[in-house]
């Protein structure tokens, strides 16, 4: 199949509105043509919103959208070159599984053979080669799901786009089904746009994360970028688990912060902050526990559990209650135990109260 050249997206100060709420403040983004990119958030941050004026379901109040260098701002969703993949799969129970992939290029007038032949290719690209004649019923829901994405790749669109397409499915299927959705964008070298709430799925996903929060981006990077250098508490918290401690940066110099913590003091990165209050960014599994008689941030182990591959603790400490994860080759604590909460500052990172 010879797919349209993949599409970049752009959207220049863009504010929607409904009636008197603000689902986006002014959105400034670019998405590369060739890339996945996630928009990752809380609800009601305006994942959705802004993912419906890509497709053009929804219209920009103020600003411009331009797909493929197009300003596509003010064209409705037909004369946009986008498909959307939807969580509910949507597929027409009495056709098909090859009359649903095709029906939009009918839709579009193509005639019905070339249609179909055109709808086997869709399946072969998803790895559902021979289920055409089924019934969608007759599927399991990872593979109602792959016929969803064939529906909307055969209509060959400058940009996919991907409405939490993993919700429907339960917890073991939802993972083998993303891979599959990432294969099929990379081999294809589709741009997508994919909208989750569930910040591993879009970590395991994308290319770029452009995180949301309030009608606004709170930052924007890859998924490395955003886990090792946070530029929030907020962020912080939101990709991966973090322990945030109150600490102060006495001073800094050449990239790096002397941090006070618990009476120790520390050299951290700094995180272009000011001199002042902080908050440190303590990953899980960058702590380490050891006998209380060791150097560290004293404690007593509150919580432990043995989930085979790790031990996870909460510790209350004099820096507040702390989340650690350990190896299970490391020595074990049990509850109740005092210990000493060790990290290497190097991995710590700093953000602003
Ligand atoms: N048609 C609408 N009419 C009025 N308000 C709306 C409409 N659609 C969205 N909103 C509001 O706009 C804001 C952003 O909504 P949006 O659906 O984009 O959020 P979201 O990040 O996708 O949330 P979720 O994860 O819950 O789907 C919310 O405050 C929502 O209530």
């Amino acid at each position: 199949m010879t797919l349209s050249t993949p599409g970049s997206v752009r959207f220049d100060s863009v504010v929607k509105k409904f009636g008197n709420v603000t689902a986006l403040k002014d959105l400034n983004l670019t998405i590369d043509p060739g890339k996945l990119v996630t928009l990752l958030g809380p609800s009601g941050c305006g994942k959705t919103t802004t993912l419906r004026l890509i497709a053009g379901l929804e219209m920009a109040t103020a600003g411009a959208i331009h797909i493929g260098g197009e300003d596509v701002t003010h064209l409705t969703a037909t004369y946009r070159k986008v498909s959307m993949v939807f969580q509910s799969y949507a597929l027409f129970p009495h056709m098909t599984v090859r009359q649903n992939v095709a029906y939009g290029l009918t839709v579009k007038s193509m005639p019905k053979a070339e249609a179909a032949q055109k709808a086997d290719h869709g399946l072969e690209l998803v790895g559902l080669s021979g289920f055409g004649d089924r019934l969608p019923s007759e599927l399991s829901g990872g593979q109602q799901q792959r016929v969803a994405v064939a529906r909307a790749i055969v209509l060959e669109p400058e940009v996919l786009l991907l409405d939490e397409p993993l919700s429907n499915l339960d917890a073991k299927l939802r993972r083998h089904v993303r891979e599959e959705i990432r294969q099929i964008q990379q081999r294809l070298g589709l741009t997508a746009v994919y909208v989750t709430h569930d910040q591993e799925e879009a970590m395991a996903v994308s290319d770029r994360i452009i995180v949301m929060k309030n009608a606004e981006i709170a930052q924007e990077g890859t998924p490395k970028d955003l886990y090792e250098a946070p530029q929030s508490a907020f962020i912080a918290d939101f990709i991966g688990d973090a322990n945030l401690a109150e600490c102060h940066i006495d001073s800094i110099s050449a990239g790096l912060a002397t941090v006070r913590l618990d009476g120790q003091t520390y050299q951290v990165k700094d995180g272009a902050l000011q001199t002042g209050a902080a908050k440190m960014v303590l990953r899980p599994h960058n702590l380490r526990l050891a006998d209380a008689t060791q150097p560290g941030i004293q404690g007593s182990v509150t919580y432990a559990a043995y989930l085979g591959k790790e031990i996870q603790y909460t510790v209350e400490s004099a820096i507040g209650s702390l989340f650690v994860i350990s190896g299970i080759t490391e020595r074990p604590f049990a509850q109740g135990d005092s210990v000493s909460v060790q990290f290497d500052a190097n991995h710590a990172r700093l953000v602003a109260v």
